[in-house]
């Protein structure tokens, strides 16, 4: 007899953040249950990653049971008058078509046990449902964010407000520190926008799923595990809340990472420096800055005198607002960017890089003492997973979310102090903040905190951790349905 052959379909959303975890996911389930084969859905035309295409062959090559299949271009245009986040809401259930074609074909010769969708494909819901697929959410941030946008379509009832109106409240979920109002993720902030009421849908909807799996392990966030795990955050659906899948940290490799012309010389350098002597910055796949920003940093680590690695991305352009894609690509001259006589004057301790750096590799080298994050939630995971102290400087998305995680719950980091309304970060704080983490007590503390979680993800993905435990009773459901 034909032996039916069982599947499990992925669909992360645009953004090499969301994909690179969900393929780890995959390379996951594939390493502890060989059974199924797994395809991952990629949209083409927004948020699109030049290397995405050599990735996808890194994968395919060393993971011939994960297949991916792009879907054709759909191309949306972005206008002035409505956010990023609107736009790329638009674009992803622009592609609604395609996740049905492509569903109907794989369900005609194998069983689809599981169709695991990022937050921001909700969208997609609907129609796997209608196949009869059970639908399962991947959530690439943390519990505590998880715990939130649970929340959220909770506090949304309470109140007629807009988030960036409520200057001074504070807003407390489940498992959270108190977090301002207006710090809540972007898309939520304004009920003006197009994407507020997409990310309501999207929230309302987290519990209707038969489970979500979260890119956490239970020792690093225990009150908000313990938040989404009891149900406490998902008020509608009390008393039986989604089961819940810690099944992290899930990291990219860093063998497969993207490589940036550059990245050599990065590592080449890191081996010349003492043990724990370097302070790594770097802001994420989008995190720029402004040139008068990148001014700040630059004294500020110049006054420091200890050694650096800076990732810097080419500049936003301020006249612009606020609605422009961060990182934005394109060749620039660091020089040109950088207070003059910068990079000469710190040549004999520092390093900067320009775009982009083998990140997973930098922050597990043994000369690397300190990482300034945008606090993404990949980054905090890989300098979790490498033991390195942090810095919190949130930027945008749920990163003040996940900066609150790091310095209040897990203690892994010191944040810096970011004028109010832009964010701004002066000079003389960069400084401050770069010695109390390298050179005074309380950076010891955070030190040791950093590396005891280092062993704890580690535990959390060994043979009898939490995260495995996790994911084998979910792969348990798959199998016994
Ligand atoms: O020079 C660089 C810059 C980035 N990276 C890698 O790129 C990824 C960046 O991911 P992340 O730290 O999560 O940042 P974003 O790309 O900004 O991620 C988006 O997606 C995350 C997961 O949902 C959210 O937590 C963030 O707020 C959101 O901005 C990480 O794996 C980094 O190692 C590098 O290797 N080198």
């Amino acid at each position: 007899m034909e032996e039916t052959t069982t599947a499990i379909v992925m669909y992360p959303s645009p953004g090499i953040g969301h994909i690179i975890s969900m393929v780890e996911l995959a390379k996951l389930v594939i390493h502890h249950h060989q059974n199924f084969s797994i395809t991952i859905l990629l949209t083409t035309g927004f948020f699109d990653n030049p290397s995405i295409d050599s990735y996808i062959n890194r994968i395919s090559t060393s993971h011939p049971s994960i297949t991916f299949h792009r879907f054709p271009t759909v191309t949306v245009t972005h206008s002035d008058k409505q956010t990023m986040a609107a736009t790329a809401f638009h674009f992803i259930k622009s592609n609604s078509v395609n996740v049905d074609s492509k569903l109907r074909q794989i369900s005609q010769t194998a069983v689809i046990k599981s169709f695991i969708i990022d937050l921001f494909c909700t969208s997609a819901m609907e129609i796997a449902s209608q196949f009869g697929i059970p639908v399962y959410y991947f959530f690439t941030s943390g519990a505590a964010m998880l715990s939130l946008y649970s929340y959220f379509p909770k506090i949304h009832a309470e109140t007629t407000v807009s988030f960036r109106d409520m200057v001074g409240v504070e807003i407390v979920a489940p498992g959270n520190a108190a977090l301002s109002a207006v710090l809540m993720p972007e898309p939520v902030l304004d009920r003006e926008d197009p994407a507020y009421w997409e990310m309501l849908y999207f929230c309302e909807h987290l519990s209707t799923a038969k489970g979500v799996l979260v890119n956490t392990f239970r020792e690093l966030e225990v009150a908000a595990v313990k938040a989404v795990e009891d149900g406490a955050c998902f008020p509608d659906r009390e008393p039986s809340p989604p089961p819940v899948f810690c099944i992290g940290p899930l990291i990219a490799d860093a063998q497969q990472q993207e490589e940036a012309t550059g990245s050599e010389d990065c590592l080449s350098w890191l081996d010349k420096q003492p043990s724990r002597s370097v302070v790594y910055l770097c802001f994420g796949s989008r995190g720029s800055f402004s040139v008068a920003q990148l001014k700040e940093i630059a004294e500020g680590l110049e006054r420091t005198g200890h050694k650096f690695l800076w990732v810097v991305k080419r500049p936003i352009q301020e006249h612009l607002g606020k609605n422009q894609v961060h990182g934005t690509a394109g060749e620039f001259e660091l020089g040109s960017v950088l207070p003059s006589g910068f990079i000469e004057r710190t040549k004999e301790r520092g390093l900067v890089v320009r775009s982009w750096a083998p990140q997973v590799e930098v922050l597990s080298h043994e000369s690397v003492g300190g990482f300034v994050s945008h606090c993404g939630w990949n980054s905090v995971l890989e300098g979790v997973v490498a033991g390195v102290p942090m810095i919190a400087w949130p930027l945008y998305a749920e990163q003040h979310v996940n900066r609150n995680v790091m310095v209040e719950d897990m203690k892994v980091a010191v944040a810096v102090e970011q004028r109010e309304g832009n964010g701004f970060v002066s000079g003389e704080e960069v400084e401050k903040k770069i010695r109390e983490l390298m050179q005074s007590e309380r950076g010891t503390e955070i030190r040791e905190m950093s590396l005891k979680f280092k062993d704890m993800a580690r535990d959390a993905l060994g043979e009898f951790g939490s995260s495995t435990k996790a994911l084998s009773n979910l792969v348990q459901t798959w199998n016994n349905n």
